[in-house]
């Protein structure tokens, strides 16, 4: 007989353990590691999902041993292979989750199974009026719409004891697969020109139908297009189908999520960084061999030629590649780079995509049909076999980490794939994360440098414009003199302008003029943000929506100030100051909708516009050669963030932003606006100087103890009794104090910087090591010991290297 080790879901306790499961003999053929199964766990008959890790052969088993059986298996083939498997095993003792957790992050969300528990009537004899009303329309009803009326569970119940009613317990996963309606030819051209001369005279559209199966060269013909573009009737068509001309057949196809056909574009002649910056890294494909190389090229160096070239070596060799980039729906301009290149084989996983459309592509990578795939974050787990490149666009970007279970870092899962691959990885960016950078310096990882743009076209020239001096001046805080004359100037020359609002989310709120009361979530530690599209005050954490208020609820003045530079606000000022601007608007608000942002870009390459306003979201990957200015309205927000990484982030994006200017033959400028003219972070994006940026905020983090210096670990807690949090980390802090070396440096335990999310308490404590051999099984210990609290609504998170101590 064979047996199965199967990793199970039990959401309120999770374990990592295999539990062991029979084989029916039916389905033995169907079933193989990494298949996903329904199993019956614990008491009763409730069914969880599972995936087997394992399968072994027995002879017989103990004397009064049994063994539950497989319920049902869920898929046709395996799900996961064996370097996925090997992956999920990794992934949950690095990340400190449950296995089933990163399977789960690993698989697309249509196949993220759902629990159902149905009621099927057994007894058509029951004469309880209520019950039979229950049942009239069908024998089985959802369990979950009937469950908070206590009577009626009552009553079910009883009647489940009394074996007239059972109580089911489904899983089911929402992949469906998209099937279309396929007209097949079941005749030859010469039967059909047989039958057409003996039709009846007015069966003229039978006529038709024959005249276009001889048209058509292929057996295939969707049925929509012969209605559609035929014109041929669908009772035609069921006439020719009890004639046996053809046949009806339901075909499983791949929804395209790219309908607009891309152009196709072509291997452009390398300049010589780029030509030793391929060949260094094709050289490693060619010998399959494991290497990190840290691409660090300025703004506009052509690092995406690099990758397509690299691409295309390894295709050549026969072997796959794998190219991430940071919330790929906001550059529409690299995946129609990579598919104009490497068309049908390319396969594209984004979250622009629907659920059933990133299934299918999916599906096409699992079935060996896609050779390049593009995509963010969790494409890193695509089944692409057979890998011979991985790259990662904008190493440094924070998107690349996950901030929910499993607290992933893309970088490190793809140095992971490349080691069981045998193949390199490129880790490419402008301005590297000071961890990549530092790991370069000691050789860790192989350092490739194009330090100049394409045609050695120069690095904008960037003014900083002190916001002081101007609101003292003018009284103008979102745009200054120099920036309103500098973009008059390009719109005079048909050249085109950038502008940045640097928003940190929570820009726009109302305050009271009187006694300065700011709205909060009722349910949340954080104020309301305004929302003029809507017209309501929203949270963005529980989506709690409130009217805008327009009388103080503390004092009852009537003066409230609407407080924030938006987009809106910023395209409104700016439209007075320059009515002759076309201003095109990108953010939340205007992205909202599939598409809209590709639409809103390709507008700005059409020159609809000359403006394009927006959030950080236009600061990555765009590359417009008309673009001569940039300007970025406000660079401080990111910087009065209370986190150790802030002057990081704002010289990244300062950088990244100013080098959409400029980039082909006509210069660019670049304006920043800021109220800190003399930070550092600043004054270097100015020269755009990221190797000393690099030696500065080296030197900052070395004197304060910070990454890449020292290990960092966060733990939360949280829960709704805030005595029960507080205390549960404290018992963690001590616990962990008590174990670790005494040059640890714990920060907290303290309340979050949002103490309070959806009715929840948070509190943390973070620890920064240098070496404690003992830390990891410290941490699995509390991640294994409070999941008996994750019953009663605590919950513990570990975070290894968190983005923020925030
Ligand atoms: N060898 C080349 N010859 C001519 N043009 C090139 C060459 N390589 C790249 N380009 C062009 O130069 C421009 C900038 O290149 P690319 O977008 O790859 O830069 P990048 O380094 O990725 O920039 P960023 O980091 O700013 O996004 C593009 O329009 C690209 O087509
Ligand atoms: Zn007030
Ligand atoms: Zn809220």
């Amino acid at each position: 007989m064979k047996l199965a080790e199967i990793i199970v879901d039990v959401p309120t306790m999770q374990t990592d353990k295999p539990y062991t499961y029979m084989i029916p003999k039916d389905l033995e053929n169907q079933i193989s590691v990494g298949s996903r199964v329904a199993v019956p766990f614990g008491r009763g008959a409730r069914k969880v999902q599972g995936i087997i890790v394992s399968i072994v052969e027995k002879f017989s088993l103990p004397d009064n041993f049994k063994l539950k059986e497989i319920s049902k298996v869920m898929d046709l083939n395996a799900v996961l292979n064996d370097e996925l498997l090997k992956l999920s095993k990794w992934l949950a003792q690095t990340t400190y989750s449950f296995r089933i957790n990163c399977i789960d992050t690993m698989l697309p969300s249509a196949m993220h199974v759902k629990y159902k528990r149905v009621v099927n009537l057994i007894d058509d004899n029951i004469n309880d009026a209520e019950i039979l009303q229950l049942f009239k329309k069908s024998k089985s009803i959802d369990f979950d719409d009937i469950d908070s009326d206590k009577h009626l569970v009552n009553k079910l119940m009883q009647l489940k004891k009394n074996n007239q009613v059972s109580l089911e317990y489904l899983v089911n996963d929402k992949a469906i697969s998209k099937k279309e309606l396929f007209i097949e030819k079941n005749i030859t051209d010469e039967q059909i020109k047989d039958i057409i001369p003996k039709l009846r005279k007015n069966s003229t559209n039978q006529l038709r139908l024959l005249k276009v199966l001889l048209d058509e060269k292929s057996l295939n013909i969707k049925q929509t297009e012969l209605t559609k573009k035929y014109k041929i009737s669908n009772s035609t068509i069921n006439t020719a189908i009890k004639n046996q001309w053809i046949t009806k057949k339901q075909v499983e196809i791949y929804r395209n999520p790219y309908k607009r056909p891309v152009t196709r574009n072509y291997p452009l002649k390398l300049n010589d960084d780029q030509f030793v910056a391929v060949n260094t890294v094709a050289k490693s494909v060619k010998k399959h061999e494991n290497k990190v190389f840290l691409l660090e090229g300025v703004t506009g160096s052509g690092k995406t030629e690099v990758y397509l070239q690299t691409i295309q070596k390894a295709l050549v060799d026969g072997r796959n590649a794998l190219m991430l980039v940071p919330e790929i729906s906001l550059t529409p301009q690299i995946v129609n780079r990579v598919k104009g290149r490497f068309g049908e084989l390319v396969a594209v996983l984004h979250s622009g995509l629907s659920k059933g459309e990133r299934y299918d592509e999916w599906r096409r990578i699992h079935e060996g049909k896609a050779q390049v795939v593009v995509g963010a974050r969790s494409a890193i787990f695509a089944p692409l076999q057979n890998i011979g490149v991985i790259i990662m666009d904008e190493e440094h970007d924070p998107s690349y980490k996950q901030d929910d279970n499993p607290r992933y870092q893309t970088r490190e899962v793809a140095k992971w794939r490349a080691k069981y691959n045998n193949c390199p990885v490129i880790l490419g960016s402008a301005t590297p994360s000071l961890e990549s950078r530092a790991r370069a310096s000691k050789h860790v990882y192989d350092l490739i440098k194009l330090p100049h743009r394409i045609n050695n076209q120069k690095l904008p020239a960037v003014s900083i414009v002190d916001m002081r001096e101007e609101l003292a001046n003018s009284g103008q805080e979102d745009f200054s003199a120099p920036l309103i004359n500098a973009i008059k100037q390009r719109i005079l020359n048909n050249e085109q302008v950038v502008l940045m609002l640097n928003r940190r989310g929570f820009s726009s709120f109302v305050m009271c003029r009187d006694c300065g009361f700011v709205l909060k979530c009722p349910n949340c530690d954080i104020s309301l943000t305004l929302h003029m599209d809507t017209f309501s005050m929203k949270c963005h954490y529980c989506g709690h929506e409130e009217a805008i208020p327009k009388i103080c609820a503390n004092c009852r003045s009537r003066k409230i100030r609407y407080y924030g530079t938006g987009t809106q606000k910023a395209q409104k000022e700016l439209l007075k100051l320059i009515p002759e601007a076309k201003v095109l608007r990108m953010d939340v608000d205007t992205t909202r909708k599939k598409g809209a942002h590709e639409k809103l870009l390709r507008r700005f390459g059409n020159h609809e516009a000359n403006i394009l306003l927006g959030t950080q979201m236009i600061a990555k990957g765009l590359d417009f050669p008309d673009v001569t200015l940039v300007g970025v309205l406000n660079a401080d927000t990111s910087l009065d963030l209370p986190d150790f990484r802030a002057s990081e982030r704002t010289f990244q994006l300062l950088t990244q932003v100013s080098g959409r200017a400029g980039r082909a033959e006509k210069s660019g400028q670049v304006y920043i606006q800021t109220f800190n003219p003399d930070n550092y972070a600043i004054q270097l994006a100015k020269s755009q100087n990221y190797e000393q940026f690099y030696v500065k905020e080296m030197g900052i983090r070395h004197s304060m103890n910070y990454p890449p210096y020292y290990f960092t670990i966060k733990i939360t807690a949280n829960g709704n009794q805030e005595q029960q949090v507080a205390s549960k980390i404290l018992e963690i802090s001590r616990y962990l104090k008590a174990r670790l070396n005494s040059n640890a440096i714990f920060l907290g335990p303290s309340p979050s910087s949002i103490a309070k999310i959806k009715n929840q308490y948070y509190y943390q404590i973070i620890i920064k090591y240098k070496n404690e051999p003992k830390m990891h099984e410290c941490l699995e210990f509390i991640l294994n010991y409070y999941q008996k609290d994750a019953q009663k609504g605590l919950y513990v998170n570990i975070d290894s290297e968190p983005l923020s101590f925030m």
